[in-house]
């Protein structure tokens, strides 16, 4: 749904494809991300994510299609300094300092953070006197997240920031991510944890083989992948005809138990009743990760 009227969306991506050779890595994406949301990026390996994030950057050009910031395309927006990004790789220069080089960035931006506040909002004051290409990888990941905020950018794009961090890093990490959220800027990032997603995004945004194969909260990703699972002994007893009970999308044995995945458990608990099927008998919301992983498999099943 595109507006017409009022400030432009932060992102809006329309019919974007990028094709390697024969790999569609981006494959038809219509995106648009509201000024003040924090998205998701959700997909496994090689499902699209990091390409969506260079084509946002203006990095890449989309074959066909379009991708806009705030109304302008991405190399304007970079340039205006309306955007800040850390990306999966970056080289460390040498031989600067951590606070030398966030200063140089943030000098490089019409408004940017003071450097005092970026180094702190990353974790790494402590840092700032270091040498950057000597530095343990996870401290060189929050280097990283303090070049992205240094020019105090309206669209901040994260592509798996948190991969480096140990426990607390990540901790701290996302605590800072929601503060700088909080003041209306826009976040976009990337992720294979589905748990990260489901915490830190008002939005999740799943990509599989390139394509968005679901958008919402994650309570709309559950309800839309089969909201209950309900699960049974077997105790000998076959499966047949499990699937064909009201509610149930997909039956999965797993050892003894099979696992019954359904839209409306109550009448698939009333009809397993009635075969006499409730032994050790759980009902239990799908959790993100099934989910996920039925979204994914269900786009592969139509490919
Ligand atoms: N420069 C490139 N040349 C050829 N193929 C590429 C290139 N970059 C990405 N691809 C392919 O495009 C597809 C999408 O890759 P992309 O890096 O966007 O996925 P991703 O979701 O970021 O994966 P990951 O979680 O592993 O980082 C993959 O099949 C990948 O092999």
């Amino acid at each position: 749904m595109t507006k017409k009227t009022g400030t432009p969306p932060a992102v809006s991506f329309t019919g974007a494809v990028k094709t390697y050779g024969t790999v569609r890595a981006v494959d038809g994406v219509d995106l648009e991300i509201g000024t003040g949301e924090t998205v998701a990026l959700l997909g496994r390996n090689g499902a699209g994510k990091s390409t969506t994030i260079s084509l946002l950057l203006g990095l890449n050009e989309p074959d066909t299609g379009t991708v806009e910031l705030f109304g302008t395309s991405p190399e304007r927006a970079v340039r205006a300094g309306r955007v800040g990004a850390m990306l999966q790789e970056a080289r460390a220069v040498p031989r600067v300092t951590v606070r030398e080089l966030v200063s140089f960035v943030a000098g490089r931006y019409p408004d940017p953070l003071a450097v005092n506040r970026a180094l702190q909002l990353a974790g790494i004051t402590e840092l700032a006197g270091r040498r950057v290409d000597r530095l343990s990888g996870g401290q060189t990941q929050r280097v990283r997240f303090a070049v992205a905020l240094a020019g105090n950018p309206s669209l901040l794009v994260l592509d798996e920031p948190t991969a480096a961090l140990d426990v607390e890093a990540r901790h701290a990490f996302w605590d800072s991510m929601r503060a700088y959220a909080r003041s209306g800027r826009t976040v976009l990032f990337s992720t294979h944890y589905l748990e990260e997603a489901d915490a830190y995004a008002d939005r999740i945004v799943v990509i599989d083989r390139g394509r968005i194969v679901a958008d919402g909260t994650s309570e709309d990703l559950r309800r839309s992948a089969g909201g209950n699972l309900v699960s049974i002994d077997l105790a000998g007893r076959a499966t047949d005809g499990l699937d064909l009970l009201p509610g149930v999308r997909s039956v999965e044995v797993r050892g003894d138990r099979a696992l019954l995945r359904t839209d409306d458990s109550d009448a698939t608990v009333i009809a397993l009743a009635g075969l006499g099927a409730i032994r050790g008998l759980e009902v239990a919301p799908a959790s993100l990760d099934d989910a996920f992983l039925a979204l994914t498999a269900r786009e592969k099943e139509t490919v």
